[in-house]
C-alpha cells in the first residue's frame, strides 16, 4: 500500500538529507566531517558569522563619492548599442598599480578600448541580456534555437533517464494505483525535484487519472506543466542599469562551477552587443584563472586587470572599479576565486570584496550571480543558502547542462530561493550561454521532445 501524503513528504526530507550527507560536487569535495554547520565561522543554526577581524571595512580604502555625484554626470540621452571605437587615447601610461601591489595586465593603450563614452543616466539607461543585448524596452531577434536545445535535451538526459526508467516500471500495468504512484515519487525524488513541485505532481496524476489506464507521455506531460509553472517566475533575463556606469557585476561560486568560463561567455555577449566590459581577475589563487580571464579579455577587446597570485582579491576589485569608471566601462565583471561554502576564511574575503565595493557605490555590486554546476545534486541548495547570505546573490547561472546533468536540483532552488536565474551553460565555447527558458527546461527534464 502506499504512505499517506505525510509519510511521503516525511520520507522525501529524510532522502534529501542521506543525499545531501552522500553527495558532494565532483569538482570541489567537501569532506564529510566539516558540514558547514560545524565549520569555524557558521552558528550552530547554519547562518554565517564572519570573523571578528574581517568584519570591518577596510578602512585603507578612500570613501565612496556621493551617489548624487555619479548620477549628476549622467545626461538624458537615449542608450543606442554602438561598436566600441578605437583608441585615441594614448597619453595613460596603462600602470594603475595604485600602491605596492602590482596589477599586471592591463592592455597595451593602443589595445584598449575607447575613452570614456556618453554619459548613462541611471534607471534610464537600462539593457536586457538575452540571446543579445536589448534596450529595456526593444523586442529582440531570436535567433536559431536548434542547435543548444539538443545539447540541453542532450544533457538532462541523466535525469529524465533515471525518471523514465522507474516511471516505466510503474507503469508495467498501465493503471494508476497507489504503488504506482510510489513509485512516481521514487523517480521524482531520483531526479532531485523539490518537495512542492513532486507532491503537485502527485496529486495532480491523483486527481485526474487515478484507477484509469496511463501512458508514460501522460506522466511526462504533467511533470513537465508542474516544472514549468515552478521555473517561469524565475526565469529573466538579466537586467543591466548602465546609469551605474559600470553596472557591477560580481561573479560567485564554488570551485570548477564554471565563473571564469561564464564571464568570457557573457563578456562576449556584452561587447557584441555594443556594451564596454572592464574585467577583474579576482582569483588571486589560481594562476590558470587569471590566464583564461586575459584570454577572453583578448577575445572581447575587454580590458582585464589583474594581480600578483594570492594577492588581496578586495583591492583588486576595488581598484577595478576605480579603472573601469575611468575608462567609461559601461560593465565591470569581477572573478571570484572558487571556496567551498563552508570555508569560513574565504567566505570572510568575499564578503570583504561586497563591502570595499560599497566604499564606491552603495548599491555594488549591481549583480551577484551565483554559478551552478548541474552535475551537482543536493548539494547545490547549501552553496546557494550559503553565498547569499554572504555575498548578496541575486541571479543564477546553471552551467554545465549539456554534460551529464542533473539539473533538477534547479526546480528545488527555485522553490526555496525564489532567484532568477538569468543564463544556463551548454558547453564551453562563447556561445554556449543561453537564457533560461523554463519550457524548454521543463520539457528537457521530463524527457520530451522539444518545442522548436
Ligand atoms: N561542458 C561544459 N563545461 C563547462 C561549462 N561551463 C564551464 N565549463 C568547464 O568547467 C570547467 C571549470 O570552469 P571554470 O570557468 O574554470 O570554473 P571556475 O568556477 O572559474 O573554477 P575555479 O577558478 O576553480 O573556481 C572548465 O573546464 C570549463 O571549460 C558548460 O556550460 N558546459
Amino acid at each position: 500500500m502506499a504512505r499517506g501524503i505525510l509519510g511521503k513528504v516525511f520520507s522525501f526530507g529524510r532522502k534529501q538529507e542521506e543525499d545531501e550527507n552522500r553527495e558532494q560536487p565532483a569538482s570541489a569535495p567537501v569532506p564529510e566531517e566539516e558540514s558547514f554547520a560545524q565549520a569555524e565561522g557558521f552558528a550552530p543554526d547554519g547562518t554565517f558569522q564572519p570573523s571578528a577581524e574581517t568584519a570591518d571595512v577596510d578602512d585603507t580604502a578612500p570613501a565612496a563619492p556621493d551617489r548624487e555625484e555619479i548620477v549628476a554626470e549622467a545626461s538624458p540621452e537615449p542608450f543606442i548599442a554602438e561598436p566600441k571605437e578605437e583608441v585615441a587615447d594614448d597619453s595613460d601610461s596603462g600602470d594603475y598599480s595604485g600602491g605596492e601591489e602590482n596589477l599586471t595586465t592591463p592592455l597595451p593603450a593602443e589595445d584598449r578600448p575607447a575613452s570614456p563614452r556618453r554619459p548613462r543616466t541611471l534607471g534610464e539607461d537600462r539593457v536586457r541580456v538575452g540571446r543579445s543585448v536589448e534596450r529595456v524596452g526593444d523586442e529582440g531577434v531570436t535567433p536559431s534555437r536548434a542547435s543548444w536545445l539538443g545539447r540541453l535535451t542532450g544533457g538532462l538526459a541523466r535525469s529524465s533517464r533515471a525518471m523514465g526508467e522507474n516511471l516505466s516500471v510503474a507503469f508495467a500495468g498501465r493503471q494508476l494505483t497507489e504503488d504506482a504512484l510510489d513509485d512516481v515519487e521514487d523517480a521524482l525524488v531520483s531526479s532531485d525535484l523539490g518537495v512542492p513541485t513532486s507532491m503537485a505532481v502527485l496529486e495532480t496524476l491523483r486527481d485526474t487519472r487515478f484507477g484509469g489506464d496511463l501512458t508514460m507521455n501522460d506522466v511526462r506531460k504533467v511533470v513537465a506543466s508542474q516544472v514549468e509553472r515552478t521555473l517561469e517566475p524565475v526565469a529573466r533575463p538579466l537586467e543591466l542599469d548602465l546609469g551605474h556606469a559600470p553596472h557591477v557585476i560580481l561573479v560567485v561560486g564554488v570551485n570548477g562551477t564554471g565563473k571564469t568560463t561564464t564571464i568570457g561567455k557573457l563578456a562576449a555577449k556584452l561587447t557584441a552587443g555594443g556594451l564596454k566590459v572592464t574585467m577583474a581577475a579576482g582569483d588571486t589563487f589560481r594562476a590558470a584563472a587569471i590566464e583564461q580571464l586575459k584570454i577572453w579579455g583578448e577575445r572581447t577587446g575587454s580590458e582585464v586587470l589583474a594581480t600578483e597570485l594570492g594577492a588581496d582579491a578586495a583591492a583588486l576589485a576595488y581598484r577595478s572599479y576605480e579603472r573601469a569608471r575611468e575608462n567609461g566601462s559601461d560593465v565591470l565583471i569581477i572573478d571570484t576565486a572558487g571556496r567551498l561554502q563552508n570555508r569560513s576564511e574565504l567566505m570572510d574575503e568575499l564578503a570583504k570584496i561586497v563591502r570595499v565595493l560599497k566604499k564606491i557605490d552603495e548599491s555594488a555590486p549591481h549583480t551577484v550571480l551565483q554559478t551552478l554546476d548541474a552535475t551537482t545534486g543536493q548539494n547545490a541548495m547549501r552553496q546557494v543558502e550559503i553565498f547569499q547570505q554572504v555575498a548578496g546573490v541575486n541571479g543564477l547561472v546553471m552551467t554545465k547542462l549539456d554534460g551529464t546533468a542533473r539539473g533538477g536540483i534547479l526546480v528545488a532552488i527555485a522553490e526555496k530561493f525564489r532567484l532568477p536565474v538569468f543564463f544556463i551553460g551548454v558547453g564551453e565555447s562563447v556561445e554556449d550561454l543561453e537564457p533560461f527558458e523554463a519550457r524548454d527546461f521543463a520539457r528537457a527534464i521530463a524527457g520530451m521532445e522539444p518545442v522548436q
